[in-house]
């Protein structure tokens, strides 16, 4: 099943509850511009009450590009600061919302991934990329500093790798990627459909409000030093043991019985 939501951004869907935006501006190497970050923003937006989905794939049309961030046509169209303060808190809290949604978020990743392209792929939970995807914070390159871009990219690689990719503007190869942190899996060019595809499948094959529910878990421990950490995730599952779907499924196991239908409870 496919629908297109609008130009900048493809909504596909498939059978297997798994959800794909694709960023549609090909010609501009995927460049987010404010038309496709508020496109995003409402996808997601609809996403998140949308209990059907159980995964959400990002991926980008054409051969040439993931993203190259801003679009610096777009940017350099006016020097006025509340225009590009709106653009950049929409583009902020369209990145945070992907922390927020209730499905697993995967960055598909070809080809080049910069900027706030790549800003994009560290605020995913997860991303798969091509053996021949690159990814650098080069907007220095061209003048500006990838500020918000650090914000993702920090927590994702640590400050030492990420002020180096944000001082230097250097592209590195998806091997030193997937070594920092910023990628979670890397597969051949040829194998990129169907690896992220297999992954997202499994993803939404398990308990969805179990994955739900400790996906928040994990982004908020995450946030806290190891003590709370441990307090908080100690709470976390002392509830979530509670909940249908773990009963049944340790009940299964404990009696050898196959895996349950899981309810979503
Ligand atoms: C907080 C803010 C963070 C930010 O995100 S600021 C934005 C920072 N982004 C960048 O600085 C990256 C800009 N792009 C580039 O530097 C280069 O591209 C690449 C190194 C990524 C690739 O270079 P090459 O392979 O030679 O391609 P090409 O000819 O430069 O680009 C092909 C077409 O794509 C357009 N394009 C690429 N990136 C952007 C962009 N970010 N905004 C607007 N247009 C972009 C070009 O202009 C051109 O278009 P045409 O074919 O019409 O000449």
């Amino acid at each position: 099943m496919t629908a297109a939501s609008n130009e900048s951004v493809l909504l596909r869907r498939d059978e297997s509850r798994v959800a794909f935006l694709t960023l549609n501006r090909p010609r501009a190497m995927n460049a987010l511009s404010g038309e496709l970050i508020d496109a995003l923003q409402t996808e997601f937006d609809r996403l998140a009450g949308d209990a059907a989905i159980r995964c959400v794939v990002i991926e980008a049309q054409g051969d040439r590009a993931f993203s190259t961030g801003h679009d610096l046509r777009e940017v350099a169209s006016t020097r006025d600061y509340a225009f590009h303060h709106s653009l950049m808190t929409r583009c902020s809290a369209m990145m945070l919302s992907i922390g927020r949604l209730p499905q697993p978020v995967i960055a598909k990743v070809k080809a080049v991934a910069t900027a706030a392209g790549c800003q994009l792929v560290a605020a995913c939970d997860l991303a798969v990329a091509s053996s021949d995807a690159t990814f650098a914070t080069s907007g220095i390159n061209n003048g500006l500093f990838c500020g918000t871009p650090s914000v993702a990219v920090g927590r994702n690689i640590g400050p030492k790798r990420a002020l180096d990719m944000l001082f230097t503007g250097t592209f590195v190869d998806a091997a030193t990627a997937m070594r920092d942190g910023l990628v979670s899996r890397v597969v051949p060019a040829a194998d990129l459909d169907r690896e992220t595809k297999a992954l997202a499948e499994r993803i939404a094959s398990q308990p969805p409000q179990q994955i739900a529910s400790g996906k928040a878990m994990f982004r908020k421990h995450m946030e806290m030093n190891v003590e709370q950490a441990y307090a908080y995730a100690t709470d976390y599952m002392a509830g979530a043991i509670q909940r249908e779907d773990a009963q049944a499924g340790i009940d299964a196991f404990v009696n050898k019985r196959p895996k349950p239908d899981w309810t979503g409870k």
